[in-house]
C-alpha cells in the first residue's frame, strides 16, 4: 500500500523530459520487431501486458533494443562488446535535454560558445559513447569524450567513426590511467592498492596535496584514481558544460544489487574507491581550478544522501549557483547536479516561486555550532539589514517583520555581504534565476530551527501573511538567508 502510493507519487512527478523523443511516444517494440529481424527473438507478447515487452534481465535483449532505438529514432550506428555498460536511450536523452535547458536559461552569461556552437566534455564516455552520440545527433553539439580503459576508448572511437555525419564533432580522449591523482588523506596505503588495483604505494605516507575541500568527513572514501578534468582538459580549452555518469558504486557487490535489469557494466565502469561521492567530489575539486573555463559543471548522482552532501560541498567552495533535477525512470530515481562559478546575469522579470513554507537542511556543522548559534545568526542577519526581529529561545524561532525597503536592502546588499570572496556582482537574481518585483507593503514571517541529528539542522520559514505578492518576496529572502547561513556555517577552512 505504502509502496504503491510512493510509486504513484513518482509517476505523477513525471518521468521524462517534455522535449525527449519518447515523452509522447514510447518505443514501439512491435514496429521495431517487424523492421529489425535481429530484434524479433527478444520481443515477448503476453496477455498480461498491454504492449509487447523484452526480458530486461537479458543483456543481449537490452543491447539489441538500444541498437535498434539508436538506429531507428536517431539514425545512429552503434554497438558495444559483451558485458560493457548498455545505456537506456530515453533515460540518457533526459540528461541531454536538461543540459539544453541549462544552456538556454541565461541565468549565467554565455561567454564561451562561439557562433552558437555548443561544446561539451563527457567525463567517462564509456564504450557506448552515448552522450556525445545523442548530443551531436539531436542538437548538433561538439564533444570531447574521455575515458580510462582501452576497451572504452577503442569502442567509443568505433561508435564515432561508424557515424560519419557527426564524427567530426566528437573527439575521444584517453586519460592516462597511470597518472593517478594523489590521494587526499583518509585511505590506508594497503587499502588503496587493494581497492583500486592501480595505485602502487609502498608503505610510506603519500605526500598530500593541499586541496580546498576538507574530506575528513568521508574518511577512507576518497578518489585516488586517474585524472578526471584537471590534466585532461588542455590549457587553451573552454567548454559550455561538462557531464558525467560516474562510476556509482564502491564495490561490484553493491553494483549488482538490482537483479531486475541487465545493463551490463564491468568493474571499471561501475566501481571506484569511494563510489560516486568520491568521484564527483573530485570533479568539484577540479572545477575550483578550472572555474570559468566551463559555463556549467554537471554530474549525475545516484543517491539522494550523496546529492545533499555534494550540494553542501559546492556552497563551501564558493560556486555562484547550484541547480538540481530529478530523473525518474520506472522505479529508479537519479539526480542531475549542476553548478557554475560565473557571475549571475541580472534579469528584469521572471515569475517567482510563490511559497508560504520553505525549508532547507544545514549539514556537516561543527560541534560548536548548534541550533542556538544558527538562530542567533538568523537574527543578526536580518538585524544587519535593519529588519525588526524577535528571538524566542524557548521555541527556537525568530519572528521577522520587513517593509518593502528592508527587502530591497537585502537584495541589493546581500551578495556584497556574503560573497565577498567570489567574482559576483550584486544583483537581484536569485539562485533560481528569477528576480523580484515588490508589490506588497509589509512582510511577516517566522524562522524556526530544529536539531535533526548532531551536525544537522533543519531551518524552516513560514510566511504569516497570505497574499501571493508577499510570498514571492518571502521566497527570495528565504533563499538569501539560506545562502548566507551556508556560507557562514558550511564553509570548511582551506
Ligand atoms: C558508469 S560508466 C558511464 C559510461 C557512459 N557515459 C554511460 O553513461 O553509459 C563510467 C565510465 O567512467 C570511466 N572512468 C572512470 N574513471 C575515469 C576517469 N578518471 N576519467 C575518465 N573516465 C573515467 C569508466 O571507464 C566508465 O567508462
Amino acid at each position: 500500500m505504502g509502496g504503491s502510493k510512493k510509486r504513484k507519487r513518482k509517476e505523477e512527478r513525471g518521468s521524462i523530459h517534455p522535449k525527449n523523443k519518447y515523452s509522447e511516444n514510447p518505443p514501439d517494440f512491435a514496429l521495431l520487431a517487424s523492421l529489425y529481424p535481429s530484434f524479433q527473438p527478444f520481443v515477448q507478447y503476453s496477455h498480461r501486458h498491454a504492449h509487447p515487452t523484452i526480458h530486461w534481465t537479458d543483456f543481449n535483449a537490452t543491447r539489441e533494443l538500444t541498437r535498434v532505438l539508436l538506429h531507428h529514432y536517431h539514425a545512429l550506428n552503434w554497438w558495444i562488446p559483451d558485458g560493457q555498460l548498455c545505456p537506456t536511450v530515453p533515460n540518457r536523452s533526459n540528461y541531454i535535454h536538461w543540459l539544453e535547458d541549462l544552456l538556454s536559461s541565461d541565468i549565467i552569461p554565455n561567454t564561451i560558445s562561439t557562433a552558437g556552437k555548443v561544446r561539451g566534455f563527457d567525463i567517462g564516455t564509456g564504450a557506448n559513447c552515448i552522450y556525445p552520440l545523442l548530443g551531436a545527433s539531436l542538437l548538433g553539439w561538439s564533444f570531447v569524450g574521455s575515458d580510462v580503459t582501452e576497451v572504452a576508448i577503442e569502442w567509443a572511437e568505433r561508435n564515432v567513426s561508424s557515424n560519419p555525419h557527426i564524427a567530426e564533432r566528437i573527439e575521444i580522449r584517453k586519460v592516462q590511467s597511470d597518472a593517478n591523482t594523489p590521494c587526499v588523506e583518509g585511505l590506508h596505503a594497503e587499502e588503496e592498492s587493494v581497492h583500486s588495483g592501480k595505485i602502487d604505494i609502498d608503505n610510506e605516507a603519500v605526500p598530500l596535496p593541499s586541496l580546498p575541500l576538507d574530506l575528513h568527513v568521508c574518511e577512507n572514501k576518497n578518489y585516488c584514481g586517474p585524472p578526471v578534468l584537471l590534466g585532461v582538459v588542455k590549457d587553451d580549452e573552454k567548454f559550455d558544460f561538462c557531464m558525467c555518469n560516474p562510476p556509482f558504486f564502491e564495490s561490484l557487490e553493491e553494483a549488482g544489487l538490482n537483479p531486475k535489469t541487465s545493463c551490463g557494466g564491468t568493474s571499471e565502469e561501475m566501481v571506484c574507491p569511494g563510489g560516486e561521492r568520491a568521484f564527483i567530489t573530485r570533479i568539484i575539486e577540479d572545477s575550483t581550478e578550472l572555474k570559468h573555463r566551463f559555463r556549467w559543471f554537471t554530474s549525475m548522482v545516484g543517491r539522494k544522501t550523496n546529492l545533499k552532501y555534494l550540494i553542501s560541498r559546492l556552497w563551501g567552495v564558493g560556486v555562484t549557483l547550484v541547480k538540481t533535477t530529478e530523473f525518474v525512470q520506472g522505479r529508479t530515481s537519479r539526480w542531475g547536479l549542476a553548478w557554475s562559478f560565473l557571475p549571475l546575469v541580472q534579469k528584469s522579470s521572471i515569475p517567482l516561486p510563490e511559497k508560504k513554507n520553505m525549508s532547507f537542511m544545514l549539514e556537516g556543522l561543527q560541534r560548536q555550532h548548534g541550533a542556538f548559534n544558527v538562530l542567533e545568526a538568523v537574527k543578526s542577519y536580518f538585524s544587519l539589514h535593519g529588519l525588526s526581529c524577535t528571538l524566542n529561545t524557548s521555541s527556537f524561532t525568530v519572528d521577522v517583520m520587513a517593509s518593502k525597503n528592508d527587502c530591497d536592502s537585502i537584495l541589493k546588499n546581500e551578495l556584497l555581504i556574503t560573497h565577498k570572496s567570489i567574482d559576483c556582482q550584486p544583483t537581484r537574481e536569485t539562485s533560481n534565476g528569477s528576480s523580484l518585483d515588490f508589490s506588497f507593503g509589509r512582510l511577516c514571517f517566522r524562522i524556526s530551527v530544529f536539531q535533526q541529528i548532531p551536525g544537522t539542522l533543519l531551518v524552516k520559514g513560514s510566511l504569516q501573511d497570505r497574499n501571493s505578492a508577499s510570498s514571492a518576496g518571502f521566497s527570495v529572502i528565504f533563499q538569501k538567508l539560506e545562502e548566507a547561513l551556508r556560507n557562514k556555517f558550511c564553509t570548511k577552512p582551506v
